[in-house]
């Protein structure tokens, strides 16, 4: 394939999937025998478009991808077909990123970085590089990263830094504190790649935990012009690999690390699919490494997606593939192979994490929650929401049923070609299977699998056993969103990880701080809750006095904000009552319309005056905020420093590692305080 034929396709994801080789080292016979490969991955080629991947000898479950390299097919090949194409991109200014995912040892660092007998597909692209700067006289540096367990992003030039900063000015995510490096040979480049490697694999043990943290490691190319100017950025990610939290250690802190880095695995494939089927909602901001990657993921910028699979059995690796096949479902025929695939994928999602969920109880949510009254109010929460996720799944299961039903004669026709035996996958497109059966029950609650539901769940002491895990303190700084947020959230696309969204969030809200996940702040001291500023305590009192008084000047247009500068309360003048009451008399609104606008009105004025607060207080005014503490403060003046005004909205203060709903929290108490 040349970049013409990554044009054509105008794909802005392309998935691709390979299956890792056999070690040739002394870990070699370790594995199992290469044959197993065989039983477990067969790739077919269907059609021109389309080719079938089966697992063992069942074909009913397949995933798509655009295609599938086998173990015998090596870097250099993957490298020439689908990076080389991208190397071309990135000197016409689109920025590109290359992600390896996939489950335990499937072969992504050997992917990316390869050996030195097998250099991969990051060495590769570099020496392109470098041949081509030579040319044309632009240049190339790079920066390499590790975004942690605890969504810290450090410099791995340079680990003794602080965690870097990252934060968005004109359009483009700026790193604070990373380390670039111009590379003008192969050499400069291994021995900087060589250190980041130590960096990151010179980290300690955790405590207690079998084996090294695992976190994802970036590299990024940044291109430069003739004058010197940001062309563009070329990412690679080795993600940290994705693992079946209930198969690990018991260990509550190495859960708690499991969790958090599949959830940014998570996150990341969700952003790729919402790219590729052009949602309006694109959640970067899930993330760490989405935030990072935020400008080389969207607009033109090209991504490659490559599922690692692991050549024998692995349930971790169906997984991967089902998310990753998500991004290019739309290409391919809609009616009966998408709905099927969706299907299979929502099947496999939830049963490689229906058996997630200890079965015990009380015992340490009691503990956590100390009072059983708050717990009762958790369970209430998941129950509700548990009922309204078995709708979903109710609904969905018959629609999917439908369609299957709608679609038998050319289902069966794809099973014909199924069984045909493994062909060689030269067509564009591939679909894998994992040999489910094709007639297990499966889970399937929107069109596109948004929301699913495990079809175990049955009952309310099964709903308990979901609710405990999720209070063990494996959820000890989950990101926050309320049941409402859970509802409307088109991410959560499993049964049991919307129930951990859940109560994670209202389990973090007792814990709120302890864990700062500030990038630059991360010290685990419990930030205090300082008393109001004065200047917020100002606002406070005139809205009161305002709110009080209800003068019409009050009465503003739905959605547009008071402007700031009358927030003190001034006697209407005569002229303002005259308009008032025209637009009063206009808009005939109803008493209540009226309360409404009126209280929305004055919640944005309350918002604006709290970002302009944090864009223009000094340090000392910054803490004395809810919230913020010496290091937040440090850091949003770091953010005015390169930006003079980094607060637009209130999901700008995640930038400063405030969640959801922490910011959420901090405004009602504001409010709150308009009343006390
Ligand atoms: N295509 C391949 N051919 C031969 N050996 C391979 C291939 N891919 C990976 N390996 C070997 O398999 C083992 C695991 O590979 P690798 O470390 O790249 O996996 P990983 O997914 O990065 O693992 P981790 O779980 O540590 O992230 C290594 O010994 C590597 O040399």
């Amino acid at each position: 394939m040349d970049s013409k034929q990554f044009d054509r396709a105008s794909r802005k994801v392309r998935v691709v999937a390979r299956i890792r080789g056999f070690s040739v080292g002394p870990e070699a016979n370790s594995e199992p025998s290469a044959s197993r490969a065989v039983e477990w991955v067969s790739v077919n080629r269907e059609n021109l478009d389309d080719v079938t991947i089966s697992f063992g000898d069942q074909s009913s479950s397949r995933y798509l991808v655009d295609y599938c390299y086998k173990e015998d097919e090596d870097n250099e090949l993957i490298y020439s077909r689908e990076v080389k194409p991208l190397v071309s991109a990135a000197f016409d200014g689109h920025n590109c990123t290359v992600i390896a995912h996939g489950a335990r040892g499937s072969g992504k660092t050997h992917i990316i970085q390869g050996s030195a007998e097998r250099p991969g597909l990051a060495v590769l692209a570099i020496t392109e590089f470098l041949s081509v700067t030579e040319q044309n006289g632009k240049s190339i540096a790079v920066s390499f990263y590790e975004v942690d367990h605890q969504e810290r992003p450090m410099d791995l030039l340079n680990p003794e830094k602080p965690p870097i900063l990252v934060f968005e000015d004109r359009s483009r995510i700026q790193f604070k504190g990373l380390t670039q490096v111009p590379v003008k040979s192969i050499e400069e480049f291994q021995n900087l790649y060589s250190s980041a490697c130590f960096a990151l694999k010179g980290a300690p043990k955790k405590g207690g935990c079998e084996r090294v943290h695992r976190s994802h490691m970036g590299l990024i190319v940044h291109v430069f012009s003739h004058n010197g100017s940001l062309l563009s950025k070329v990412n690679f990610v080795d993600l940290a690999s994705y693992e079946d939290a209930r198969k690990k250690s018991s260990d509550v802190s190495c859960l708690a690390e499991t969790n958090k880095i599949n959830k940014s695995i998570y996150a990341l494939l969700n952003v790729c699919h919402a790219l590729s089927t052009n949602e309006s909602r694109v959640a970067y901001r899930e993330s760490k490494i989405t935030r990072m990657l935020q400008d080389s993921l969207r607009g033109t910028s090209k991504i490659l997606l490559i599922s690692c699979l692991n050549p024998s059995f692995c349930q971790d690796t169906i997984y991967m593939v089902s998310l990753a096949s998500r991004s290019c479902h739309w290409i391919h025929r809609a009616s009966l192979d998408s709905t099927k695939i969706s299907a299979s994928s929502a099947k496999q999602m939830v049963n490689s994490h229906k058996n997630q969920i200890p079965k015990s109880v009380s015992g340490t949510a009691k503990k956590l929650y100390g009072s059983s009254k708050l717990l009762d109010k958790k369970v209430v929460v998941a129950k509700k929401s548990a009922i309204k996720g078995r709708k979903l799944f109710d609904e969905a299961s018959n629609s999917a049923t439908k369609a299957e039903k709608d679609n038998s004669l050319s289902e069966t026709g794809n099973d014909v070609i199924l069984n045909s035996g493994v062909e060689k996958n030269t067509g564009n497109h591939v679909v894998i299977n994992f040999g489910m059966e094709k007639d297990d029950s499966f889970s399937k609650a929107s069109e596109n699998g948004k929301h699913m539901q495990d079809d175990s769940i049955q009952d309310d002491s099964s709903l308990n056993a979901n609710i405990e895990v999720e209070l063990n303190p494996l959820a000890d700084e989950g990101i926050l969103v309320d049941e409402e947020d859970h509802q409307k959230d088109p991410y959560a696309s499993n049964y049991s990880e919307a129930l951990s969204k859940i109560v994670q969030e209202d389990h973090s809200m007792n814990k709120e701080n302890n864990n700062s996940r500030a990038i630059g702040d991360h010290s685990s001291a419990t930030i205090s809750s300082p008393p109001i500023s004065s200047q917020l305590r100002d606002l406070s009192n005139s809205l009161k006095m305002l709110y009080s008084s209800t003068p019409s000047c009050m009465q503003i247009p739905e959605k547009e904000p008071i402007p700031l500068d009358i927030v003190e309360p001034k006697t209407p003048t005569i002229e303002q009552n005259m308009s008032i009451n025209r637009l009063d008399a206009m808009n005939a609104k109803s008493p209540w319309e009226t309360f409404s606008m009126r209280g929305s009105g004055m919640k944005s004025s309350l918002v604006q005056e709290y970002l302009r607060f944090l864009n223009t207080a000094n340090k000392e005014e910054l803490k004395k905020l809810k919230g913020i503490g010496e290091k937040r403060a440090t850091f949003i003046l770091e953010l005015r420093e390169e930006s003079p005004e980094p607060f637009k909205s209130l999901d700008d203060l995640k930038d400063i590692g405030l969640s959801a709903k922490q910011i959420k929290g901090i405004m009602k108490k504001e409010v709150g305080e308009l009343f006390s």
